[in-house]
């Protein structure tokens, strides 16, 4: 499998993310609103301690006295009436927006998983054999987390700067315009230097992303093929080979990291002149009594709270930047478009009749030359039909074409008449059961894989399926029968066990086209002549294709196909091909032992 990196783009990621998640538009806005409000709460004590230094200096002439309370002790009453308030409200709006923010986050991340992973399903298949399944599981797991994270506590945190801005601007021009210019003087050039930080970092993150997916890609590689890294002993090659991805991905983090760490550090600079100029200015203007104690004092606290939040901006961005480079991943995965349309027209599997007819195909697999060239092969409804040749002459490339896993370039393929490109993809796969050359069973019990996708099959059927099979002996003797795990894969069974199972699996789904893909290549002499008896029998009422490089295993077909580099070079039964005296008869002879003729 080849380790292409995911292409990834570089449209505005924030917009197609809040465009993803239209359907959580209500609580959106209810968590931006809630932040908004913890916020202007969160602002309040300094305003609160000023105003209580006003009371106490100027006692009844203070600006709550002007409010109607001239009392001094009532107007301290009044004040801690309403501190409490204030932070009471501020503790409902805390826990509203980490609600909302952390649910939104874990709904968000759960929906665009699920519509990935949908999605990647849909793909074709020649799209998996173009990216490393690591790459994509990166993208399942890694990217989606960031986007989490950062809906966790980045949102927050940027809706607070942007509102703690905009109100302290709007006291401090209330409250002291002479001085707030001072104050303010440093945002425009914080903002201006964020952005430029953001661009220089983007496409930072995005290299990191980027390697991050080569990283798992190797990984997942490995872990699957151990069995070959350790019966091979490479696995100083192999630790070597992590190490040197891992050692790019860790680069390409302190290439980031470079950029990320410095941004506080210089903002903060900025800050602190500020901080200063109002420090010093301000303090000036009260000693000189042109400004209040008290508004001097909120102007002082308002300052800090203006300006070293945005010390903080730098995480934030930073926490942003990881999670658009994620989000522009997932959201490229999810754009990518599926090259295999679906059919309109339906097909009932217990209405196919099963004909089968290649009609002039040519096809080559992506950036290859054409395997097959007008390749024309009819098989008639309920037909049995062996498929044999030399290894690579496309036996499996035409199973490839008939499950429309790939598309044939010219041509037209078609079942009953109807050209399959016309069919409800589900229904035409549906019509096919097919036992590939690589058996696949998922983690669960034998039952479970036999049944799998024929969810509503019953103990009997999936026993019956089992018999003809020839399964049911080697099951009844594993530890639980029908109930035992088979591990990962299938991997506490043996080879030709795995294959029983897979051909027990693709009889319970009845389908009226069979095909059998190197069947009994994993099998003694005794269970291929076990096989062979089941096959004479569940291949009686459907059309059914036996692949086999074992030639007794296609020798009672109606008739036999073989291919050389992708045409039919003969065809006939097993004995017009005997008779023949061709490639067929030659090999025939090999495996049968009779290789007295063999200098022919
Ligand atoms: N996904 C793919 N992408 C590119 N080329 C492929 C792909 N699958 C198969 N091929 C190529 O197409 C040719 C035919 O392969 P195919 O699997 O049909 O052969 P086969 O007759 O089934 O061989 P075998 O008996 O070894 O299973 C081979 O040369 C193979 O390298």
């Amino acid at each position: 499998m080849a380790s292409n990196p995911v292409i990834t783009s570089n449209k505005r990621p924030l917009g197609r993310l809040f465009s993803y998640a239209r359907t959580q538009r209500r609580f959106i806005w209810m968590a931006i609103t809630a932040s908004v409000l913890n916020k202007i709460f969160d602002l309040a004590p300094p305003v609160l301690i000023g105003a209580a230094i006003d009371v106490v200096v100027k006692r009844e002439d203070s600006i709550i006295a002007a409010l109607g309370v001239t009392d001094v002790f009532s107007q301290l009453v009044w004040l801690a009436g309403a501190t409490l308030l204030i932070w009471g409200l501020e503790s409902v709006f805390q826990y509203a927006q980490a609600w909302l923010w952390r649910n939104l986050a874990q709904t968000i991340q759960h929906e665009l998983r699920l519509d990935a992973y949908a999605h990647i399903q849909d793909l074709e298949l020649a799209y998996f054999h173009e990216q490393s399944s690591g790459g994509l599981l990166s993208i399942l797991n890694d990217d989606i987390n960031q986007l989490e994270r950062f809906l966790d506590a980045g949102a927050d945190q940027l809706i607070s700067v942007m509102t703690t801005a905009l109100v302290v601007s709007a006291a401090f021009f209330i409250l002291a315009p002479g001085v707030a210019w001072m104050a303010m003087a440093p945002i425009p050039l914080i903002l201006w230097g964020s952005f430029k930080f953001q661009r220089l970092l983007a496409p930072r993150y995005a290299h990191v992303r980027e390697q991050v997916g080569l990283l798992n890609g190797q990984l997942a590689n490995n872990l699957s093929g151990i069995a070959t890294i350790k019966s091979f002993t490479t696995e100083d090659y192999e630790r070597a080979r992590i190490e040197h991805v891992s050692s790019d991905y860790r680069e390409a983090n302190r290439k980031a990291i470079v950029l990320s760490s410095a941004f506080s550090p210089l903002i903060r600079m900025v800050i602190v002149l500020g901080f200063i100029a109002t420090l010093v200015y301000g303090g000036h203007l009260a000693l000189e009594g042109e400004l209040p104690v008290g508004v001097y004092t909120v102007l002082v606290f308002m300052t800090q709270r203006l300006l070293w939040p945005l010390t903080r901006l730098g995480e934030t961005f930073d926490l942003y930047q990881r999670a658009m480079a994620s989000t522009n991943r997932v959201m490229d995965l999810l754009e990518t478009p599926i090259r295999i349309d679906n059919g309109e027209q339906s097909l009932e599997p217990a209405q196919v009749a099963g004909a089968v007819h290649f009609d002039n195909i040519t096809f080559g697999y992506p950036n290859r030359d054409p395997i097959l060239k007008n390749f024309d092969l009819k098989i008639p409804a309920g037909a049995t039909v062996g498929i044999v040749g030399a290894t690579g002459s496309g036996k499996t490339t035409l199973i490839n074409l008939l499950l429309r896993f790939y598309e044939p370039q010219s041509g037209k393929l078609s079942v009953d008449e109807t050209d399959i490109s016309k069919l409800d993809l589900t229904d035409l796969r549906r019509a096919i059961g097919l036992v590939s050359q690589q058996v696949f069973l998922f983690h669960g019990t034998v039952s479970d894989n036999i049944g799998y996708g024929t969810f509503d099959a019953s103990a009997e059927e999936i026993e019956r399926a089992a018999t003809l099979a020839e399964a049911d002996e080697f099951i009844a003797q594993l530890p639980q029968g029908y109930q035992t795990m088979v591990g990962e894969r299938g991997e506490t069974l043996s080879g030709g066990q795995r294959q029983r199972l897979s051909i027990a699996r693709a009889l319970l789904k009845n389908p009226p086209i069979l095909i059998f893909d190197e069947a009994t290549s994993a099998v003694d002499n005794d269970t291929e002549a076990a096989i062979q008896r089941s096959l004479n029998r569940v291949t009686r009422d459907r059309t059914t294709l036996i692949i086999a490089h074992r030639l007794s295993t296609v020798r009672n077909a109606d008739f036999i196909v073989v291919l050389d580099k992708g045409g039919i070079a003969e065809q006939g039964s097993h004995d017009e091909l005997i008779a023949a005296n061709g490639d067929y008869a030659r090999l025939w002879r090999v495996q049968t032992g009779d290789i007295g003729h063999l200098a022919d």
